[in-house]
């Protein structure tokens, strides 16, 4: 049995990604927060919901998956009955050091998912604590792994990572969208539009993931002499779309 701690924007996600890709609905229990979020989620995918995180007891997988402001609150109880369990973070602002503060001894990991997990292709970077074992890693994979990629690293890289893969989803959004907004400026029917640059980014992400070529190869694939592509990349270099995107993840990161 596996636990959750938060059905919100991520936990919702991880949930959904896993139940979607065959992970067992009667293998998950999840305690919600105050709002009926939790149990929506419930009615649509048949996990057992509890009211209390002593009703977690059972497991022996714990996903938490609440905000910085709640997330000591929900360590103090969990440590109740966290002494055998693995227990996972996906909490932003939370660390390997802080979980053991609180924790003790339980065996503890920081994740940053991101919400491509609901559907089966999430990028999640992952920290373990030292005590972690291989078959403990393992085990965390074969939750993890339904919802998408699952990397192992230290804890110095997982911010920017997560910031990379986690923050990113909003930022292609927005380029989705403005690449819309310019299609119906030129006269598209917006929902045309959208389905043309999701499509796009769809196709242009899974031909960089297979081609044996980088991206600036490819790009210079659809970059004809004296074309009009190349017309594009130079004004996106002259409205300094590069930088803002460099200082999009600074932002983030800070
Ligand atoms: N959104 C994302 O893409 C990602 C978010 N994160 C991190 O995950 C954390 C949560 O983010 P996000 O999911 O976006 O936030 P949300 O606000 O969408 O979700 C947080 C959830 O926690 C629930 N909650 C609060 N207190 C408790 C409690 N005591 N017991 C059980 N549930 C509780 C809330 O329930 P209710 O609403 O019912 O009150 C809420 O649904 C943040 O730290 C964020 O940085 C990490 C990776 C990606
Ligand atoms: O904005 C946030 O707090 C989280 C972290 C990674 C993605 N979203």
């Amino acid at each position: 049995m596996i636990g959750f701690i938060g059905a919100g924007s991520i936990g919702g996600a991880v949930i959904t990604g896993l139940v979607k890709n065959g992970f067992n609905a009667d293998e998950i229990i999840v305690k919600g927060g105050s709002s009926n979020r939790t149990k929506l989620l419930c009615e649509q995918l048949g996990f057992q919901m509890v009211k209390k995180i002593k009703q977690l007891e059972d497991t022996d997988v714990i996903f938490i998956a609440v905000g910085a402001s709640a997330i000591d609150g929900v360590l103090k109880e969990l440590k109740e009955i966290a002494s055998d369990k693995l227990v996972v973070a996906f909490t932003g602002s939370a660390s390997v050091a802080n979980l053991k503060k609180i924790l003790g001894s339980v065996k503890v990991a920081h994740a940053i998912p991101n919400t491509p997990v609901k559907v089966g292709a999430g990028f999640t970077g992952i920290t373990y604590s030292e005590d972690f074992t291989d078959e403990d890693k393992k085990k965390i994979g074969s939750i993890l792994g339904y919802t998408g990629q699952l990397v192992e690293v230290p804890e110095n890289q997982l911010g920017i990572l997560g910031t990379v893969a986690g923050c990113s989803p909003a930022f292609l959004d927005v380029f989705i969208e403005a690449l819309s907004d310019a299609g119906v400026k030129h006269g598209l029917d917006r929902k045309l539009a959208y389905e043309a640059a999701i499509g796009m980014a769809i196709g242009a992400s899974k031909l960089a993931k297979q081609s044996e070529l980088n991206v600036s190869a490819l790009k210079d694939e659809v970059t004809s002499p004296g074309g009009s592509t190349i017309r594009g990349v130079a004004a996106l270099e002259e409205y300094g779309f590069r930088n803002a995107v460099i200082k999009a993840v600074d932002a983030a990161e800070d």
